[in-house]
């Protein structure tokens, strides 16, 4: 397992060891004393599965009471992963950080609490898999707006083409308006 930082305090890229042999792979993707080796003493209490088609967009989502950080994984297909500082205090405030999550790459990102998440599906459909160490708590969820210039995610979507969003996400807060995280 590797532990990989990004110009994101706190934000990892996380590449698990793959066993190939002639039946398929096996690999480690979570395991509480090789995290905690590594720094990351980690304490989940919740997984979570969604499976989304080509050009959808999840994101870019928070919750300020409950904030919960994200062990982020595809296990079918690909996405496109981002995050966006929320910190109040951070100097990386407002800025995003991006990677290409899939099921052949089995990477998978540490999200700490304290930022917006969110992923766009670049292949036929992918499935998502994440653990949260904390509660979903619906009533303090934000979803900051996917598209927010002053963020300025680059999103790989093919020139000129949207992204397929939920009704909340469509309506997300601009960066300016959005609260900000502890
Ligand atoms: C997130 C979540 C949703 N739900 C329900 C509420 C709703 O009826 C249905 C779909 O919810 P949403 O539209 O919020 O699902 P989705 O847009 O997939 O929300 C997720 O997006 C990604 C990017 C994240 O980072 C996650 O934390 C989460 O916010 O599932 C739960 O029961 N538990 C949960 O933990």
């Amino acid at each position: 397992m590797t532990f990989e930082p990004t110009p994101l305090a706190g934000v990892y890229l996380i590449t698990p060891k793959v066993f190939g042999d002639e039946r398929g792979f096996f690999m480690e993707t979570w395991n509480r004393r090789v995290f905690a080796d590594a720094g990351f003493d980690l304490d989940f209490v919740q997984d979570n599965h969604s499976r989304s088609a080509r050009g959808i967009l999840r994101g870019m989502h928070y919750q300020t009471e409950h904030t919960q950080g994200k062990l982020v994984r595809v296990t079918a297909g690909s996405v496109f992963d981002a995050v966006v500082d929320m910190r109040r205090d951070s100097p990386t405030l407002g800025q995003w950080f991006g990677a290409e999550l899939s099921a052949e790459n089995h990477r998978m990102l540490w999200v700490p609490p304290g930022f917006a998440h969110g992923f766009l599906v670049l292949s036929e459909y992918a499935d998502f898999l994440y653990k949260c160490t904390d509660i979903y708590h619906p009533a303090s969820e934000v979803s900051l707006a996917w598209d927010d210039p002053s963020v300025g995610i680059e999103w790989p979507l093919p020139a000129g083409e949207a992204p397929q969003l939920s009704a909340k996400d469509s309506e997300g807060l601009p960066f300016d308006q959005a609260p900000r995280l502890a």
